[in-house]
């Protein structure tokens, strides 16, 4: 019987339960019982809840309370040794001190889950790294499923994905790990053998990438030996096509192989014809990375088409996890009501595998009522007035060839920059947010809900500005910002006031650990109808005479943390995007605000997977971030922002990117990156981050300086900025005001220092 399965289900609640239960217990206010009790409380409606729609099995694992890597750690006991926790008697602590720090350990590194907006923990390598199989907590969780009457399927992060994700930190090689770790990987295996399970879903989304021939030559001897164990092995692929590795994974002794068929529908004839007999294909044909309403009668071409060479073996599922989808679309009940009738969440989703599955077992005549459904609504979002605009359209067809390139090159700006901003050594500034405290939240909430009035609003929000300026003014710093209190996001913030976009209200996506992000979506063309910052950065430049930077989201970050209309090509939606910010800038500038930020801590997250690809993307976000800052005087100096993710393999994208100043997330990689930037000669400015923002920990002036010395050995000071690694809207106002007061004190010290060495 062809059967529905699922990836993963999102696991922070729809009304993000989870979220609120872990901040409180990290604040002391929930006892670690509590917080154990309800989250499986949770995982346990979760699994219900996929049942019932239809799920016959159910992944189990996946509910992480932080983040699945981190599980995956504990379970095959491979914690980074600088903690000296035991994975064996791990509390939860423990856990969350090797996901958060604390007052003597940094937390793990964080950085981006292939190309989503999701962060992981990552794992710590070395050579005398040590595993063993931890399953008591995975073993507990399937049999909370199966006293539940739930098909448990457990999910596994695979062996040589973990090992991938990881980082070297003596110089050794991860890979000389893997005969060790496959074997911790058996005794897992086999602990979920010894309770029934029969189907273990095994997650190895490096096959999407192009990896070098010893990790491919790597798969083969590691899942022979997981062969050995009596269950079944679903290898699961996902976020693109894995056909360059197809013989690879012909050879490998698994049951089962799912394929992302959503993002790459195209492998489905490449595997097809050379399947081996009694393998089970699991077809990813709902999208689990979009929230767009599945075109159900081309998903059944596909499913149709296997199922005649495989029969029974033909297993239905999403692309992916569906952590990267928000819930239920049910919730959303202020949405337009056609704009609704386009979309579908996680459970819907659910539901979309459902029919396919009798569309494809029983016959298109069995769900004939929902297809014709659904092929209405694709005929609607296709012919929407709402969609397309035509100004948009004519706008960017005549665009001039060199638009997206400022009058002069970059040291002449400088010199003209330096002219007016007369700015010290080693200028300081920070990436723009400042705390998003209780009060700004909760004052926000009122206005949503009608409670506050537009000028009261205003007022709150302008009172935290004014509040956010006098703090900087007393720490000196030189280029200040206006803090963002009036954005509840980031990208949200800009999604609301352009056309194109709607936004959801219960719409959330874990981001990392307890923090969630809220995509706005992009269903048409794009642009900015009136100014969005500029009333805020004025009022705050009113408060100081030094340069006010302005802060915007660029256009590709924008692209990348929205959910995009599948009509049209990304790069297209990126230049729409980048036009309306730079109306945004031009309108700044001529507000008298001549240092604005163009953030864009994304565009590394969206290079392709796969190396062929690059260059096609990063000339169009290249081309799209250069248009978004372009038009402006040599003298306005254009900052961007970017963090989260390894930048050095797109080093010269981002030197092309031609941005005056970059400040750029450094500290929790011990500046490592620096290196390569010094390696590379970066051509302008660039402030490596000093200190590590996700922590509360206030950062001793002795580290911040080790840092600031090391970049001032790759980077020349006269090119050298001082800041935080992003922004500071998780924090609370006493850490910021501590650490950017040392700081600051390392800075001057430093600026004293350079100056009696010039004068020596
Ligand atoms: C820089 N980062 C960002 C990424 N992606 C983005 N889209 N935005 C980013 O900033 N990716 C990479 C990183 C990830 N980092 C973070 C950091 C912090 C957060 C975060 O703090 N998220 C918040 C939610 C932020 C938000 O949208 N707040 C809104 C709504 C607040 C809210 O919960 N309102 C309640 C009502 C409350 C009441 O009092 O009644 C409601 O709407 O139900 C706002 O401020 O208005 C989080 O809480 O997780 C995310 C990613
Ligand atoms: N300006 C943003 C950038 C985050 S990546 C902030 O400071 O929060
Ligand atoms: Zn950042």
């Amino acid at each position: 019987m062809s059967i529905v399965h699922n990836l993963g289900f999102p696991r922070i609640g729809a009304k993000r339960e989870l979220k609120f239960w872990l901040e409180s217990y990290w604040k002391g206010e929930l006892p670690a019982e509590e917080l154990l009790k309800n989250a499986r409380g949770l995982r346990e409606k979760h699994w219900l809840l996929q049942r019932g729609a239809g799920v016959d099995r159910v992944p189990v694992g996946d509910a992480a309370l932080y983040d699945h890597v981190l599980d995956a750690l504990v379970l095959v006991g491979a914690l980074p040794k600088r903690f000296k926790l035991d994975a064996a008697s791990l509390d939860l602590k423990g856990y969350f001190t090797l996901a958060r720090g604390d007052a003597t350990h940094h937390a793990m590194e964080m950085t981006k889950w292939f190309d989503t907006n999701y962060h992981y923990l990552v794992p710590e390598w070395r050579a005398d790294t040590a595993f063993f199989a931890n399953p008591a907590r995975l073993v507990e969780q399937v049999r909370e499923a199966k006293a539940l009457g739930v098909t448990a399927k457990p999910v596994l992060v695979g062996p040589l994905t973990l090992l991938w994700l990881g980082k070297s930190k003596d110089g050794s090689q991860p890979l000389e790990l893997i005969a060790k770790l496959a074997e911790a990987y058996v005794g897992v295996l086999e602990a979920l053998a010894a309770e029934g399970v029969d189907w273990v879903q095994i997650d190895e989304p490096i096959l999407a990438l192009d990896l070098p021939a010893e990790w491919r030559e790597a798969f083969a001897p590691v899942y022979a030996k997981l062969a050995e164990v009596r269950v079944k092995l679903l290898l699961a692929t996902y976020f693109g096509s894995v056909a360059q590795h197809a013989a690879l994974i012909a050879a490998l002794p698994v049951a089962g192989v799912h394929l992302d068929l959503t993002r790459a529908p195209e492998q489905l004839d490449a595997f097809l014809p050379a399947w081996p007999e009694n393998r089970v294909l699991s077809a990813g044909v709902v999208n689990g990375r979009n929230v767009w309403r599945t075109g159900l009668s081309a998903a059944l071409v596909q499913l149709e088409n296997a199922r005649q060479k495989l029969g029974d073996k033909l297993w239905i599922a999403p692309s992916c996890s569906l952590l990267h989808s928000p819930i239920d679309v049910a919730q959303e009940t202020e949405l337009d009501v056609e704009l609704k009738t386009w979309l579908a969440f996680a459970v819907q989703k659910l539901n979309e595998l459902k029919l396919l599955k009798r569309g494809v077992v029983n016959g298109r005549g069995d769900i004939a009522n929902e297809l014709a459904a659904s092929d209405f609504v694709q005929a609607s979002r296709r012919n929407s007035p709402r969609v397309h605009r035509l100004e948009v359209a004519t706008r960017l067809a005549k665009l001039a060839p060199n638009a997206d390139r400022r009058d002069s090159a970059y040291p002449l700006r400088a010199k003209k920059q330096a002219a007016w901003l007369k700015l010290p050594l080693l200028p300081t500034t920070t990436i723009g947010s400042f705390p998003q405290t209780a009060e700004i939240r909760a004052a926000r909430a009122a206005f949503k809900r009608g409670e506050l009035s537009d000028a009261d609003y205003k007022t709150a929000m302008q009172k935290e500005i004014a509040l956010a300026v006098r703090e900087q003014e007393a720490l000196g710093i030189d280029v200040p910002v206006h803090g963002e209190a009036e954005r509840n996001d980031m990208v949200e913030y800009f999604g609301e006031q352009m056309t194109g976009y709607l936004f959801t209200r219960h719409g959330w996506v874990q981001s990392y650990g307890s923090r969630c992000v809220k995509p706005p979506v992009i269903y048409g063309d794009v642009a900015r109808p009136k100014a969005m910052t500029v009333e805020w950065s004025a009022y705050a430049q009113s408060l100081t005479d030094k340069p006010m930077k302005g802060m915007l989201t660029g256009p590709v970050t924008m692209l990348q943390w929205s959910f995009v209309r599948d009509d049209a090509p990304r790069s297209l939606v990126c230049k729409q995007l980048a036009l309306a910010l730079n109306d945004e800038v031009l309108d700044l500038e001529t507000a008298g605000i001549r240092v604005i930020q163009i953030d864009e801590p994304a565009l590394r997250e969206g290079l392709p997977l796969k190396s062929a690809d690059w260059d096609g993307y990063l000339a169009w976000a290249g081309e799209a971030f250069r248009l978004s800052s372009s038009g402006v005087d040599d003298a306005t100096q254009i900052h961007t922002h970017m963090c989260y993710s390894e930048f050095n393999d797109i080093l010269p994208a981002i030197a092309a990117l031609d941005a005056d100043v970059i400040t750029i997330e450094t500290s929790r990689s011990d500046m490592e990156l620096l290196t390569a930037f010094g390696d590379f000669e970066y051509p302008n400015e660039i402030g490596p981050g000093v200190y590590d923002i996700h922590s509360p920990r206030i950062p001793a002036e002795e580290e911040i300086e080790r840092l600031l010395t090391k970049a001032l050995a790759v980077i020349p000071a006269r090119r050298l900025w001082v800041n935080p690694d992003c922004g500071l809207k998780t924090r609370g106002w006493p850490e910021v005001k501590a650490a950017l007061a040392n700081m600051m004190t390392v800075t001057r010290n430093l600026r004293e220092k350079l100056a009696a060495t010039a004068t020596a």
